[in-house]
């Protein structure tokens, strides 16, 4: 039988929840029939607080939750009773009109209030406490908001979420037909919210021709920063071509053309070489040229003038290590004040640290300024804690100072450069094109800059593979450590991960550091996972030293599953803990959480971890190991749950045991790199849960997307024009 749809009427109270990608909302109305609070669930138009709402659905049974109306649709009424005006007013939807002067004012106009308002407002010059300033204010306020709902209407009209209507009025104004008529694609760097996806959809609806040449120049732009989003840093024209006449529809010869125009206006710039054309977005052709003709500058700076005698000094420091220093790290030491940029590479273990100290103590010696960095916070602090030194992350060595149109700009850069002689980057995996860029941009001329990490992680998260291309170019000295040196506790993971690197298979359940434990069907290895995270995290009283990988979202064993499971074996709901739903989770207090970018004013980044120790309704309190931070409304979206993540969020972390799902149905995503950096970011423990056959293919798997660059080519001062 085919469930019949019902009607409530009501007024808007509350909204619950508003999805930040799509118009999903939960809101509570207070029903006129019965005068009720109900929820109500659905896409559309998001009401107004006091808003008279029809609205169409069915009832629901939501086992959480309990009795809900899941909408098909609704429509604003105007508020037809005095007290639904009076609400209305004075719910705070007029400015200027606070519940006692709503109350004034529906006292003397009573339910013909809306029509004065509309019609004749200069009638409430009448009431005690408006003079002309406030009523300009009143009417000014009453007529956006009466503009906001036709806009509504109009989109929805066009078929286009009603919920954008508030942002455009407020934008455009009553320019706003105009925008969307002949200038939709402003909205992509206007509006905050629209992309270009929905700016194409309402410019089509809005009567775009889909072979506009402004079409297809947005679309291009689109489509750069898009493969930007996924690592290059240009783009061969070909390519962009054809991507960009498959997400329009549009045909390749007149997107082509749209190319050349856009390149002719400098809206996109190019670099041939070796007989293709790479493009770019003027801002990455600028950081490309730019961080090559520095690296190439600083190679060719002077050795400097020592005091010490570095061999001497080399001998006492290692007298006090109680160890040889290896032949490639007495290099690495000798060769960083000589040269004005070495890469010091190895993997885990091979003494990149003690190195770095050693640099540290010379050039202390030297009396040089020295200054420590990392991409991210995390490893930033790592490298304070290991050296005993401030280490910042190299945003906040910068300081940023807010933005030139979509391009951060920092207080330290080529007019006022960073204090130091030597800066010394760790992790530098993760260093992308524009964080190189900006750093180098506040190098002074004389300052020299040693590059430390791991060239076999997974590259930066940013566009640009920095220190692959560095290391490719041959442009400038590297020394690779390849001795492992640590025996003891985590030897057995160190060796292993070498072995990985290797391209040869890890020696598993030898010992209780390192093993694989085998499963049939991903359902049951997902259990397991659970299984053991509790008790690794029974056994060690910190959740945060132990973290399940999993190299994607989806699937059984996937992060999503994962977390959702561990979730109910570890955190299960109870009286004292309060809770609270988005679209895909439900947070509760107690939960292990992720930030999933970075958020400089609230000071939390991309992958710092930490747990809810509060929830009321639509605040979320969560505790960093650095400090406390509130979530409220739409930033809710900015966390996830951290029982799980994937491999590349945990990129430049390390933790005490890593549980790490390996099966056949993350094959795609089966890399040595992927595995290599996973087992690198446990100390301890590494505990893999999956099957033989996905571990082999992943120690073989060395089909890494590779990334559009031209940096080592720039290095090589290959002819490009
Ligand atoms: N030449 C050496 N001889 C003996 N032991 C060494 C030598 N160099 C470093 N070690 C020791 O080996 C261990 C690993 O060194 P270190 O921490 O410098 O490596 P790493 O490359 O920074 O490791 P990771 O990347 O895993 O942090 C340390 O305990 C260190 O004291």
């Amino acid at each position: 039988m085919m469930d019949t749809l019902e009607i409530v009427q009501g007024a808007a109270e509350r909204v619950l929840f508003e999805a930040p990608d799509s118009n999903y909302i939960i809101f509570r109305i207070r029903s006129e029939a019965d005068d009720s609070l109900l929820t109500v669930t659905g896409y559309g138009t998001k009401p107004l607080v006091g808003d008279r709402l029809e609205i169409q659905g069915k009832w629901v049974q939501h086992k959480r939750y309990g009795r809900q109306f899941a909408a098909t649709a609704w429509k604003r009424l105007i508020p037809d009773t005095e007290e639904g005006i009076e609400r209305f007013l004075g719910s705070g939807s007029v400015k200027g009109i606070g519940p006692s002067l709503a109350h004034r004012i529906v006292a003397v106009f009573g339910s013909e209030t809306m029509t004065v308002m509309d019609k004749e407002p200069q009638r409430l010059l009448t009431i005690e406490g408006i003079g002309a300033k406030k009523l300009a204010m009143i009417t000014d306020s009453f007529y956006e908001e009466k503009q906001v709902n036709d806009m509504a209407l109009d989109l929805e009209q066009h078929g286009i979420a009603g919920r954008y209507a508030g942002r455009l009025v407020q934008k455009y104004g009553d320019d706003v037909m105009y925008v969307l008529q002949e200038e939709p694609y402003r909205m992509i760097s206007e509006i905050e919210g629209i992309g270009f996806k929905t700016a194409d959809q309402i410019a089509l609806a809005y009567g775009m021709n889909p072979q506009s040449s402004m079409r297809l120049a947005a679309g291009l732009t689109y489509m750069l920063h898009d493969m930007t989003q996924n690592g290059h840093v240009c783009i061969p024209d070909t390519e962009l071509v054809r991507r960009t006449a498959l997400i329009l529809r549009a045909d390749s010869l007149f997107v082509h053309d749209a190319l050349g125009e856009a390149i002719d206006s400098r809206q996109l710039c190019t670099a041939d070489y070796g007989g293709t054309t790479y493009v770019y977005t003027p801002e990455a052709c600028e950081e490309e040229e730019y961080t090559a003709q520095r690296i190439l500058d600083m190679v060719h700076m002077k050795p400097l003038t020592v005091r010490t005698h570095v061999q001497l000094f080399l001998d006492r420091w290692q007298d006090s290590c109680h160890f040889v220093l290896a032949d490639k790290q007495r290099e690495a030491v000798e060769r960083s004040l000589q040269t004005g940029m070495l890469v010091i590479t190895g993997g885990p273990g091979t003494g990149k640290t003690t190195v770095v100290q050693t640099i540290i103590r010379l050039a202390e010696q030297e009396g040089l300024r020295i200054l420590l960095c990392a991409p991210t916070g995390r490893a930033a602090k790592r490298l304070a804690e290991t050296t005993e030194r401030k280490a910042k992350t190299i945003h906040r060595l910068l300081i940023p100072d807010g933005f030139s149109g979509p391009v951060q700009v920092f207080e330290y850069n080529e007019t006022k450069l960073l204090p130091a002689d030597l800066v010394i980057v760790d992790e530098v995996s993760m260093l992308d094109m524009e964080m190189m860029y900006h750093l180098l941009q506040a190098l002074s001329p004389q300052c020299r800059c040693i590059l430390v990490g791991d060239a076999d992680q997974l590259p930066s998260v940013g566009a640009g593979a920095v220190l692959h291309d560095i290391i490719r170019s041959g442009a400038v000295p590297v020394v690779r450590l390849d001795t492992i040196f640590r025996q003891k506790e985590g030897g057995r993971i160190v060796t292993n991960a070498h072995l990985i690197n290797h391209g040869r298979p890890p020696i598993v359940n030898e010992d209780q550091e390192f093993r694989l434990i085998e499963i049939e069907k991903e359902e049951e290895g997902a259990e397991q996972i659970s299984r053991i995270y509790a008790a690794e995290v029974q056994e060690t009283s910190d959740v945060f030293s132990v973290q399940v990988l999993s190299p994607m979202y989806k699937n059984p064993c996937g992060v999503d599953k994962l977390n959702e499971l561990i979730q109910e074996r570890t955190n299960q709901p109870s009286p004292e803990k309060t809770e609270y739903k988005n679209g895909k989770f439900i947070f509760r207090t107690g939960d292990k959480v992720m930030q999933k970018q970075n958020n400089y004013d609230k000071g939390v980044f991309n992958g710092d971890i930490g747990k809810i120790f509060a929830i009321h309704e639509d605040t979320i309190h969560v505790r960093y190991p650095e400090q406390d931070v509130r979530y409220e409304g739409q930033e809710i979206d900015e966390i996830t749950l951290a029982y799980a993540i994937t491999v590349h969020k945990s990129q430049g972390s390390e933790y005490r045991t890593v549980i790490m799902a390996i099966v056949s149905s993350h094959a795609i995503m089966l890399q040595r790199n992927l595995f290599y950096t996973a087992v690198t970011r446990a100390k301890r423990k590494v505990i893999l849960v999956g099957m033989k056959r996905a571990l082999l293919a992943a120690v073989q798997n060395i089909r890494t997307s590779s990334r559009f660059t031209l940096l080592t080519e720039r290095l090589r001062e290959e002819e490009i024009c």
